[in-house]
């Protein structure tokens, strides 16, 4: 008998799940969202087989219920499950970017015979809705599960084969306080940055409307998650609070270690502090094939005559290499060139570099 599971919040994360959900395991999906807008596009992609905005008919007679709302709509549909008739042993998780409040509210899910086990796709976007989600976003990226040290181990083992099936992520389990921990430093802190520093350059660009116009390539990629959904990240600092404080104390430190040093002329601290994070941030592990795979792309400058991207893709077919994406920048806001070339293999990146210098052409190359 196929598992019947609700999946609250047809957004991003939770449409996305629901997609996997449907492609990849024979479970019958009920939606459930406030928004009929999301509900209906889920419905259309074939996300859900059926679709409510009543939750007590959402979680009836389910095998186990997802919850993928806003950090704080997560507390609160836990206040409601707890009158509502479920299950016997059904299983209930959520997809909260925090664990720690969110775990400790669910306890009073055990007055009833439920098991609670919390979770966190640890890949996203700062993309919203239905109408972002994909069924292979979370493909390779690790998925945290939170159990309790008394939760079933044959649940645990039930919900973590449902959610590889359905999301071709890697489950790892975690203790709350750590992930907390280890993700408010390297998700919810570059958050706060990424949009302080958008909301100062803002200001700034208020009196004089050059900030905005000149702002490139390193500007736009520290600051994409700035565009990310403010409810959401509201809720997320609000619940990883005490993390945070800490957090950002020590983000005060660095910034105000750079400050001194800038205002010092301390050459040999600022290069010790670059050269620091060159090679640390070389030694972040490859992220592994997957929706967001790292791709080898190369930029380069080609005068706008016809005929031109003929001959670029004439030289590399020459030489075997097989491109997998081309794409005509309309404007040098991302990186400095006109022609970007994507590659899957990185020796048809390293080939498609060479041949390119050799045959004249300024060409950028990076690592995504
Ligand atoms: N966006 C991301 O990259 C990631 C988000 N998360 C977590 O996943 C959860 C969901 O985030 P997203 O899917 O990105 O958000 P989203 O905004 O794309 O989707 C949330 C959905 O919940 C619905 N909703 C909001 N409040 C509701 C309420 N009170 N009652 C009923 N429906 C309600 C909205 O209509 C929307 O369809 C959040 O807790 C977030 O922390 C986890 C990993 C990555
Ligand atoms: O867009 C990005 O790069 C993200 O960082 C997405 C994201 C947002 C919240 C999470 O809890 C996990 C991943």
């Amino acid at each position: 008998m196929p598992d019947r599971i609700a999946v609250l919040g047809t957004g991003l994360i939770g449409g996305s799940i629901a997609l996997g959900l449907k492609e990849r395991t024979d479970a019958v999906v009920v939606g459930y969202d406030r928004s009929d807008e999301d509900l209906a596009l889920a419905a259309t992609l074939g996300a859900v087989d059926e679709a409510t905005t009543d939750l007590a008919e959402a979680v009836c007679d389910v095998d186990i219920i997802i919850i993928a709302l806003p950090v704080g709509a997560i507390k609160e549909t836990i206040n409601r499950l707890t009158s509502l008739p479920l299950k016997a042993a059904c299983i209930v998780t959520d997809v909260g970017s925090t664990k720690s409040e969110i775990v400790a509210h669910a306890q009073k899910l055990k007055q009833q015979d439920v098991i609670f086990i919390g979770g966190h796709p640890m890949a996203g976007s700062h993309r919203s809705g239905m109408k972002a989600a994909h069924s292979l976003l979370f493909e390779n990226a690790y998925y945290v599960l939170t159990p309790d040290p008394d939760t079933s181990l044959l649940a645990v083992q039930k919900l973590s084969r449902l959610l590889h099936l359905a999301t071709k992520a890697e489950l790892v389990i975690m203790d709350p306080v750590h992930h907390d921990r280890v993700v408010g430093a390297i998700s919810h802190l570059p958050h706060i940055i990424a949009a302080g520093l958008v909301n100062m350059v803002g200001d700034y660009n208020e009196q004089n409307e050059w900030f905005h116009r000149l702002a490139a390539g390193g500007f736009r990629s520290l600051t994409r998650i700035g565009a990310s959904h403010p409810v959401m990240w509201r809720d997320i600092l609000l619940s990883n609070r005490e993390e945070l404080i800490n957090l950002l104390d020590d983000w005060v430190l660095q910034i105000n270690n750079m400050r001194d040093a800038i205002h010092e002329g301390d050459g040999d601290r600022i290069e010790a502090f670059f050269a620091r994070s060159r090679r640390l941030r070389a030694q972040l592990p490859d992220r592994k094939k997957g929706l967001l795979a790292p791709v080898y792309e190369c930029w380069l400058d080609i005068p706008d005559v016809p005929g031109e991207i003929a001959r670029v893709t004439a030289i590399l077919s020459e030489q075997s290499v097989n491109i997998s994406n081309i794409e005509v920048l309309n404007n040098r806001e991302e990186l400095p060139g006109v022609l970007k070339l994507t590659y899957k293999k990185e020796h048809d990146f390293k080939r498609a570099v060479a041949c390119l210098k050799e045959a004249g052409y300024a060409v950028y190359a990076d690592r995504t």
